[in-house]
């Protein structure tokens, strides 16, 4: 594959285990950027409590700067003991940089891998096929609210327009049209305004949409029914806050948070890529961490790119590697980060041939059929 133009990466590795895991998932994007001819060129950028070190922001104009000027950003993660408590936190960073991107559409994809069943905490016979999108509001909500915070009181404004619920509605309208064509819609309607609203503006969206089933689920009820029933979702439609819950527990039922990778889009614009993890401080420096998540992510951002099948070698080197036994500890196993990161490589590197010889084969075909 020769494309026209050469793409802009912008990483940012961030705090705690970010590095190591954004390390992992860029030698794989730089593997297959030079096996084929894919221009993808990578730039690092300072983010989070390591920018507040250097410059005093988590944020630094000439990071926001270069992440506008990107293709695609990739992120490690943020924060950390360190910087707890302090007036600007390394993860207001991360809320500005989705915030100033406009990416108001976090996709969590989710599932237990065929062949790994035994690694989901859930019974098997609960686990087995599971595979679910959250499609996660980022940009709105209780997130991005006024604050208040005073010696004896605080409170935390949560707010949603009609336009921000419909348009993170039809993305998961428009995902479950490529999935299994049913989205729950997840919402505490029963108590808040913002979720009255987000009920009623969903259910005429999805007038839209007569090939897809919509059923909605209170907040507590999906959390129940994500580990006891994970099968009956497809797509989750949700708020930002309960998004944000939700897919750290649907991340356990493949095995561990460690695995989910995620897509941060908006209207326009460069996507942001990151696991859904944190800067897992207590393994940080250790090289023990699980990178599947950030590879995930890296394939969703080839994807985002219109490299599909690129993106798609990747997650099948990462399916191949964990079936195969590399696994890190999280998963039962004894693979350092490192080691999993070269073990996904080397699968890729055995596709890659295939994709060659096949390209061959194909060239020849057309060579003599001229
Ligand atoms: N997108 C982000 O950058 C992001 C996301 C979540 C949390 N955070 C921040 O990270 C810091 C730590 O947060 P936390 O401890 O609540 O959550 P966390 O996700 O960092 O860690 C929770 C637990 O999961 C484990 N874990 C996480 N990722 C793993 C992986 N890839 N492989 C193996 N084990 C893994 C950790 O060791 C820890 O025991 C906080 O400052 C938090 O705000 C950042
Ligand atoms: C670090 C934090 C601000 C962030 C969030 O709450 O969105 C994280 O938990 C995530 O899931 O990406
Ligand atoms: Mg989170």
């Amino acid at each position: 594959m020769n494309k026209d133009k050469d793409m802009k990466i912008v990483i940012l590795p961030g705090d705690g285990v970010g590095p190591e895991v954004s390390a992992e998932a860029v030698k794989c994007l730089e593997l297959l950027s030079s096996h084929c001819g894919l221009g993808l060129h990578f730039e690092t950028h300072a983010f989070g409590g390591a920018a507040i070190d250097a410059t005093g922001s988590p944020l630094p104009d000439s990071t926001l700067a270069a992440c506008q000027g990107a293709d695609a950003v990739l992120l490690g993660a943020v924060g950390g003991p360190r910087w707890d408590g302090r007036t600007e936190m390394p993860e207001a960073g991360l809320l500005k940089l989705r915030r100033e991107l406009g990416l108001f559409a976090n996709l969590r994809p989710a599932r237990v891998i065929q062949g790994l069943e035994a690694l989901s905490p859930l019974r098997a016979d609960l686990a087995e096929g599971a595979d679910v999108l959250v499609v996660r509001e980022l940009t709105g909500g209780v997130y991005f609210g006024d604050r208040v915070l005073e010696d004896d009181a605080a409170s935390d404004l949560c707010v949603y327009s009609r336009a921000e619920i419909e348009r993170i509605a039809h993305v998961a309208f428009q995902s479950a049209r490529r999935r299994g064509r049913k989205v729950t819609s997840v919402d505490k309607a029963n108590v808040m305004a913002t979720s009255k609203l987000w009920r009623r503006t969903v259910v005429e969206v999805a007038e839209h949409y007569p090939d897809v089933a919509l059923d909605h689920m209170y907040v507590d009820a999906a959390a129940m029914a994500l580990v006891t029933n994970p099968r009956r979702f497809d797509v989750i439609l949700t708020e930002n806050m309960f998004g944000d819950i939700l897919s750290d527990e649907l991340s356990v039922i493949g095995g561990s948070i460690g695995l989910l990778g995620s897509a941060s889009v908006g209207a326009s614009g460069p996507g942001l890529f990151e696991p859904i993890h944190g800067s897992a401080p207590d393994i940080a420096g250790l090289d023990i961490v699980n990178p599947a998540g950030a590879i995930t992510s890296a394939a969703m951002m080839l994807e985002q790119l219109g490299m599909a099948d690129m993106g798609r070698f990747l997650a099948e080197a990462l399916g191949k590697t964990m079936l195969g036994g590399c696994r890190t500890a999280d998963m039962g196993g004894s693979a350092r980060c490192s080691e999993f990161g070269e073990a996904v490589r080397e699968h890729l590197r055995r596709r890659l041939v295939r994709y060659d010889a096949h390209l061959e084969l194909v060239t020849m075909n057309r060579g003599c059929c001229a």
